[in-house]
Formats: structure tokens, C-alpha cells, sequence
């Protein structure tokens, strides 16, 4: 288990305080949520000695700032991918992926050009030219490039917001590769949802230079409290395994801790990972398992609470499966006539269920 990235760290501008505790895991991606002027970038550049900040920041075991010292820029191995790539017009692609590679010491280097040019697709690409390539290509390499520093923390600032959204979809699947190989913690900014859901493991949301929470992305999610996800768009995402197929209905069965889903086959191998969205408008409660009706997938939860939604008419209804929430919207009506209590055991039927990654 690689160590933590811990963080406390307090910076002061005349209009504005940064003043964040931050305990996150050495590995996997962590998505900072939050809305514009609520200090992610100003929270990027303290960890990169870009910004002065008092406090400590640990990374790899290793001590960035603490009371009696300060690493500066140069001496934090870290890489930073800004939201536009910034690459050396003038040379190829493999000319940018040697750049940093060649400038890190041949003992320190852990990530070598032949790997990431397989993570992020590149190996058809080393002859061109940045402006041979397009918005998602070019970005592509940028990301390649700074991996090939062998970074110990790697920072990512909206690196899909200049991208169209055909090239947003493009750049995805290579960035839920990278967030399965990486071995170090990646801090991510973005203000998209489905960024969000797709690529986090990890989830800080901040408001006024604070952090409101901080936790993984199946626990916050579903918390109703933070402005994670709209109320049409809230849900929870299931890391579950791809674990059996229906060959003749061209079904398989995801299993997680606490049940399982079917859904469409999807092109990949048994055994492997598959990360789920649920959301809680395609969720109903009944009573008792009905079989006699269209949903394929009932599962047995318990209520934790009813609580209340955007809209006077509606409830949402918190569930556990085991240890994995899931959440339901209903009418207020509907949840009164099945007279939810905390604890009691029911059938959640799932209409819908969306691979994410
Ligand atoms: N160079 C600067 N000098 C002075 N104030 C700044 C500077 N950069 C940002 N700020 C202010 O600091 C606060 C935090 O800004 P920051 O860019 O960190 O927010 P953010 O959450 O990244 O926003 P966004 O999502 O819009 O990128 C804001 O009030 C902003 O106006």
C-alpha cells in the first residue's frame, strides 16, 4: 500500500483563504468538486511550491513543507497537465515524450516511454507534429510527457475543458486506463459529472477555500448534502466485477459487495472490473420480490433513511446492499404507502443500470 498524501496547508490572499486538511490515499485518482472561485487551481499550485503555504504536505513518505523546511518547484517530483497542452512546436512526438524523460536521472525513471505510449494510444502517432494533431491527441501527449518524469504526485487542472465533446469522449477511455495503471495519487479538477463518475475513486469537494468533504466516491456520492450531482442526475456508483455470462440472452451479471446486477454484455473479459451508475430516478421499492413484471434486476436492501428531495413531491430514499448504498426516487405518496421506516428489509428493483468505466 503506497503511502498517503497528506496535506494541511493554509494560504492567504488579500481577498481570499485557502485553509484545507487533505488525507487521501497514495493511489487513484481523487476529483476536486467545487464551484469556480472555491480555490482547486490555488489548491494545485500550493501543492506545487507555486503558490507560498504554510503547513505540511507529505507525498510518497517523503516531506514537501513542513515548519523548518520548503521543497521548491524543482525539487517536488511532480507533473502538472494544464487545461491547453503545451508542447514544443518543433518537435515530433516522440522529440516531447524524450524531452522529460531524458531530463529525469536514469535511477529515479520508473515509467518508460514504450508503457505510456501503449496507456494513451500514441504508437501510431510518434512521427507527428503537435500541429499534426488534434485537441485530444495533443493532449494525449502532454499527459504522456509528464509520466515520463516518473512523477511521485501527478496533477491534472481540467485537462478535458478546451476539448470539444467528441474529443472529450475520445480521451476518456485512455484516462480510466492510466487511473487503473498509475501507482501514485493523481489530483483531478474538473466540473464535470461525468468526469467525475467515471474516473474518480476518490472525491474532495470544497466551497470558500475549504474542504466540505472528503471520502471515496461510492460513500459521498449519494450524500444529499453536497451540490455533487443534479437532483435528475443523483445516484451512486457500484464497483462491481464483470463475473458471468448469458450467453443465450447476451446478459452478464456484475457482482459487488451486497448483490449483483445484469446487465448487456459488455466487450470485455470475465473477471474484469467494471465500475456501474445507478440512478436513483431508476430505482423503485416494493415490499415483495416480484417476478411477475419487466425489471430483471430485485435486489434485497434495507432503508437507512427517507429523506427529502428538490421537488416537494418527491422523496429520496437512502438503501444499503450490504456495505454499497444505493439510492431510490420516490413520490413522497408512494413512500408513505409503503410506510418506510429506518432498517426495514424490501426489494429494490433496478430499471437501469450504465457502465461508466
Ligand atoms: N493570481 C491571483 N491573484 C489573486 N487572486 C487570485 C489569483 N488567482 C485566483 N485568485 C482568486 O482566488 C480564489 C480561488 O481561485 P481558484 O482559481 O483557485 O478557484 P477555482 O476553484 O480553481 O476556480 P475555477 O473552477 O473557476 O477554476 C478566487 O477568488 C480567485 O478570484
Amino acid at each position: 500500500m503506497s503511502p498517503r498524501l497528506q496535506a494541511r496547508l493554509r494560504h492567504q490572499r488579500p481577498d481570499f483563504t485557502l485553509e484545507v486538511d487533505l488525507d487521501l490515499p497514495g493511489q487513484g485518482v481523487t476529483v476536486l468538486f467545487g464551484p469556480s472561485g472555491c480555490g482547486k487551481t490555488t489548491l494545485l499550485r500550493c501543492l506545487a511550491g507555486l503558490e507560498s503555504a504554510s503547513g505540511h504536505i507529505t507525498v510518497a513518505g517523503e516531506t514537501w513543507l513542513d515548519d523548518h523546511s520548503r521543497r521548491p518547484v524543482h525539487q517536488r517530483p511532480l507533473a502538472y497537465v494544464f487545461q491547453e497542452a503545451s508542447l514544443f512546436p518543433h518537435l515530433s512526438v516522440t522529440g516531447n515524450l524524450h524531452y522529460g524523460y531524458r531530463r529525469t536521472p536514469r535511477r529515479l525513471r520508473q515509467i518508460h516511454p514504450p508503457q505510456v505510449e501503449a496507456w494513451l494510444g500514441l504508437e501510431t502517432l510518434r512521427e507527428r507534429f503537435p500541429h499534426q494533431l488534434s485537441g485530444g491527441q495533443r493532449q494525449r501527449v502532454a499527459i504522456a510527457r509528464a509520466l515520463l518524469t516518473s512523477p511521485q504526485l501527478l496533477l491534472m487542472d481540467e485537462p478535458l475543458s478546451a476539448l470539444d465533446q467528441a474529443s472529450k469522449q475520445d480521451i476518456l477511455p485512455y484516462l480510466e486506463r492510466l487511473h487503473r495503471e498509475l501507482a501514485i495519487p493523481v489530483l483531478y479538477v474538473t466540473h464535470s459529472p461525468e468526469e467525475m463518475a467515471r474516473l474518480a475513486d476518490h472525491l474532495v469537494v470544497m466551497a470558500d477555500g475549504r474542504v466540505r468533504a472528503q471520502g471515496s466516491l461510492t460513500e459521498l456520492l449519494p450524500r444529499l448534502d453536497l451540490p455533487v450531482t443534479s437532483a435528475q442526475e443523483v445516484g451512486v456508483v457500484i464497483d462491481a466485477t464483470l463475473a458471468a455470462e448469458d450467453a443465450d440472452w447476451h446478459l452478464s451479471r456484475a457482482d459487488f459487495n451486497g448483490g449483483a446486477l445484469w446487465l448487456p454484455t459488455p466487450t470485455r473479459p470475465l473477471g474484469s472490473p467494471l465500475r456501474l451508475r445507478v440512478l436513483a430516478r431508476d430505482v423503485s421499492l416494493a415490499r415483495q420480490p416480484h417476478h411477475d413484471q419487466s425489471i430483471q434486476n430485485l435486489l434485497p436492501a434495507t432503508v437507512v433513511s427517507v429523506d427529502s428531495d428538490h421537488h416537494p413531491a418527491m422523496a429520496l430514499v437512502r438503501l444499503a446492499l450490504a456495505d454499497t448504498p444505493l439510492l431510490a426516487r420516490l413520490t413522497r405518496r408512494a413512500a408513505d404507502q409503503l410506510n418506510l421506516t429506518p432498517g426495514q428489509q424490501l426489494w429494490a428493483q433496478v430499471k437501469s443500470v450504465a457502465i461508466v468505466d
